[in-house]
């Protein structure tokens, strides 16, 4: 196997949206995205926090689905290893010079990996303005940065593959009995995770996950949504995590992409670091306080385009954590087989 690029960090995602109007109104004007650079076609938004060009892109197209999850890699000679790297698995493979993908990033490559999804590995990119003091800018849910990809996909097991041969490390599982796997969190950046994946038809975006600064921040963009009588827009939470131990809630745009504010997670940055391994049986895994997970919230899920453009055909789940007993959840009647 060839050597793989060092990966830094989840850095953007690129979302089709039908409405573009209607996303920047969620986008903006209610989580407080900062505004880099917009024309007819797109917007490109960037956290307080962060100092490259853009971390989600929201593009007008026909279909709401993922255009591509992006990585940011350390070297510009990473890139040419992620080309190298993926055409060694077999995979599609298309370079994309600066000034032909998206606007404020370089020389890029972008693949469709194992698990169906595809993804951009970049280096450079253009900066954006300090923003991390100008609170006379901060607004809505005042979110610091992108923190995540949660991608659905049938094959865990072989997610957790792709992921490891990557260099991402494991901060923690969700198990069954005989350790099959559910669920896991891995990581790049030293916090609990850059992608985390989530059992289910696939490949799929199940959300992106958005960091604030303070717990206050996510009640407030609850509150805000309930005063506004938006409330239909936030599916899951507030409420504490048992797995990463952030505060969190979850809101579906006006297309349905899932994103989650997102707070208070860990260090994993030692490289003896150990995973913390849950039972699926342990009801406080998903919610520390016992609360059950909405259904939707496991099922549902944007689409993914390929390097064309072309919806990825989804394949069903092997595991379905949703169908297990446990206290809170309530929702299925079966163990697991
Ligand atoms: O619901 S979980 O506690 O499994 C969880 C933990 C961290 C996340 O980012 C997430 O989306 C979901
Ligand atoms: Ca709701
Ligand atoms: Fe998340």
């Amino acid at each position: 196997m060839t050597t793989p690029p060092d990966v830094i960090r989840s850095a953007y995602a690129q979302l089709a949206v039908t409405d573009l109007a209607a996303a920047r109104w969620f986008w903006v004007d209610m989580l407080g995205l900062h505004v880099q650079h917009e024309d007819a076609g797109a917007v490109y938004l960037r956290g307080t926090d962060e100092l490259t060009h853009h971390s989600l892109v929201l593009r007008s197209g026909p279909v709401a689905a993922l255009d591509h999850i992006a990585y940011r890699v350390r070297t510009p000679e990473d890139v040419d290893r992620a080309e190298r790297f993926f055409a060694s698995l077999g995979r599609p493979v298309r370079r994309v010079p600066a000034g032909t993908g998206t606007h404020g990033v370089g020389d890029a490559v972008r693949v469709v990996d194992p698990l169906g999804f595809t993804v951009e590995f970049f280096h450079d990119i253009a900066r954006g303005e300090r923003l991390i003091q100008r609170y006379d800018l901060h607004r809505g849910a005042q979110i610091a940065r992108l923190d995540h990809f949660n991608i659905c996909t049938p094959d865990i097991p072989a997610a957790y593959e792709h992921y490891t041969s990557l260099g991402f490390g494991c901060s923690e599982t969700i198990e069954g009995d005989e350790h099959e796997l559910y669920a896991a969190w891995m990581y790049r950046k030293q916090t609990v995770h850059d992608v985390a994946f989530t059992g289910g038809a696939g490949p799929r975006l199940h959300h992106v996950g958005m960091a604030t600064h303070e717990s206050h921040q996510v009640l407030r963009t609850a509150d805000v949504f309930g005063s506004l009588r938006k409330e239909h827009h936030i599916e899951r939470g507030p409420g504490r995590h048992g797995v990463s131990n952030a505060f969190y809630v979850y809101l579906r745009d006006p297309d349905g992409h899932r994103v989650e504010i997102y707070t208070s997670d860990y260090y994993t940055g030692d490289p003896d670091h150990e995973t913390f391994r849950w039972n699926v049986h342990d009801d406080r895994r998903r919610d520390f306080w016992g609360n059950a997970v909405i259904e939707s919230w496991y099922k549902e899920a944007s689409p993914v385009l390929d390097l064309d453009g072309r919806l990825q055909p989804i394949s069903e789940s092997v595991l379905d954590e949703s169908a297990v007993q446990v206290g809170a959840d309530g929702l299925g009647i079966v163990e697991p087989s």
